[in-house]
């Protein structure tokens, strides 16, 4: 049938794909206390169906996802891009300032990530990039498009999608 067009897709979500971490985004002027959240990942995987019939297969996409969410969990996501915060790197701590108010955390507590803000949006576009390289390294090569989720609380989510 000419020009009909389909599209699958698999999804991974929440079955142990979560993390606790600390943060403290900025917004308008203003810097967040410290806080945290149970975050959960949300991650959808578009694309052909493989020789095994299957877009790819959801222990790998896990595995990949669940490298991630080690990494992230019981950290402190520092937004080393930040415009906002005054950021010290020293050998063994990081020293992270706001007009005057001052946190010094252990390096070993401290994830440093290439965002802008510690916003789920932000978090989301960096853990798709991590992702898809993981997943390209395992072969999936045919994904036409990736999204990723990252949920702050019940509800609360940002999305980043990559089209490939
Ligand atoms: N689009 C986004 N908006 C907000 C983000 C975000 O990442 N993306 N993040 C925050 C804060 O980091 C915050 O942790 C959540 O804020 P908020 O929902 O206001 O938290 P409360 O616990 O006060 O929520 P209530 O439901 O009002 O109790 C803010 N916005």
């Amino acid at each position: 049938m000419g020009g009909m067009h389909t599209s699958r897709k698999v999804t991974v979500e929440r079955n142990r794909l979560r993390f606790a971490a600390a943060h403290m985004a900025t917004f308008s002027g203003d810097c967040e206390p410290l806080h945290g959240h149970n975050y959960d990942v949300f991650i959808e995987l578009e694309g052909p169906l493989t020789e095994d019939a299957w877009v790819w297969d959801f222990s790998a996409v896990k595995r990949a996802a669940r490298e991630l969410t080690e990494l992230l969990d019981h950290k402190f996501l520092l937004q080393r891009a930040s415009r906002h915060l005054e950021i010290r790197e020293e050998p063994d701590a990081w020293e992270v300032s706001y007009r005057g108010r001052t946190y010094r955390f252990p390096a070993s507590d401290v994830l440093p990530l290439p965002i802008p803000n510690s916003t789920a949006e932000c978090i989301a576009e960096w853990f798709a990039a991590r992702l898809l390289e993981a997943l390209q390294l395992q072969g999936a090569t045919h994904i036409r498009r990736l999204t990723v989720g990252i949920e702050e609380m019940p509800g609360q989510a940002g999305w980043y999608t990559l089209e490939l």
